[in-house]
């Protein structure tokens, strides 16, 4: 993965690079009028301002706990939560948590970038997202080529993160307990959903169970990446936060999550401020406080 970003610009940033003031497509209306109901994207990063250049080094205490903490993640191993569910501790290395982060924003200002999801009835979601590969509605619970708010196509998932993916379930397996659990069988992800988390964001337990019948029956796992600031993860048999075990998602830990646990509730109880490498921000400018979660799937 060290080339990860110099792949992502040959490959997938050359698609629709567009700047956060190029429009959407527009939608039309039974006129056949073009409506102005154009998005912005949302930027999860804050753009470096002309004239604010002074930044405040981190003190050397600071950047030894930080070195120590990537020492300590490289060399950590992954659990098995439950049956079927597997964390991989700092799996993804900070450069390459660096270079998701950019690629992240770079085709979140694009057509099918960031937006503010909405469920059925007008309540909106506490998190900002963008679908890679195909489109995933939260007002339908339905999968489609096309995010229906504004004609937009969902960008393609980057190839470097779908390499990502497969080395995570395949360092799985020597995870998992064979009494237990089998191994993940290997996926080609034809969805992520990217959500951002900014502060108060959360997400409310419920199962991801809107892929096709045959990917759920047979266990397809969800592969999820958590960048950026730590995120408190619940995850049970029933929709009950009381009843719900709790567990850390820090800035590069993997979750799979498929077999036994495909369908177990789970959610984002909240997110905790400045707990994030602090790298990871001075090299992407990415909001404060903020968490980005990439959930791999097959539909
Ligand atoms: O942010 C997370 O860790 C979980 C995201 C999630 O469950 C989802 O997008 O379905
Ligand atoms: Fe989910």
């Amino acid at each position: 993965m060290n080339n990860l970003v110099s792949q992502l610009e040959r490959s997938n940033l050359a698609h629709d690079p567009a700047s956060p003031q190029t429009p959407i497509s527009p939608l039309k209306n039974d006129g056949e009028e073009e409506v102005e109901t154009k998005m912005k994207p949302f930027d999860i990063c804050t753009p470096k301002q002309a004239g604010n250049l002074v930044t405040l080094k981190p003190s050397l205490f600071a950047k030894n706990r930080e070195k120590r903490k990537e020492m300590k993640q490289q060399s950590s191993k992954g659990t098995e939560l439950r049956p079927g569910m597997v964390l991989l501790k700092g799996y993804i290395s900070l450069d390459d948590q660096i270079k998701i982060v950019k690629a992240c924003r770079e085709l979140g200002l694009g057509q099918g970038g960031f937006y503010q999801p909405g469920y059925e009835g007008g309540t909106k979601l506490h998190l900002k997202m963008m679908c890679l590969g195909k489109n995933w509605d939260p007002q339908t619970s339905k999968y489609g080529d096309h995010r229906p708010c504004d004609d937009s196509v969902p960008p393609k998932i980057p190839d470097e993160f779908l390499k990502l993916v497969q080395s995570a379930i395949n360092d799985s397996d020597s995870v998992t307990e064979p009494s237990k659990s089998k191994p993940f069988p290997s996926i080609s992800p034809d969805i992520c959903i990217v959500n951002f988390y900014a502060e108060n964001g959360r997400l409310g337990l419920h199962q991801d169970k809107d892929e096709s019948e045959q990917s759920i029956r047979d266990g397809l796992p969800v592969v999820s990446f958590s960048i950026g600031d730590t995120a408190e993860f619940l995850y049970g048999d029933v929709n009950d936060v009381d009843k719900a075990k709790k567990v850390l998602l820090e800035s590069g830990d993997v979750l799979i999550f498929g077999g036994k646990s495909r369908k177990v509730f789970h959610g984002v109880a909240a997110i905790k401020k400045d707990t994030a490498p602090l790298r990871l921000f001075e090299e992407t400018n990415m909001r404060k406080p903020g968490r980005l979660n990439l959930t791999f799937r097959r539909y």
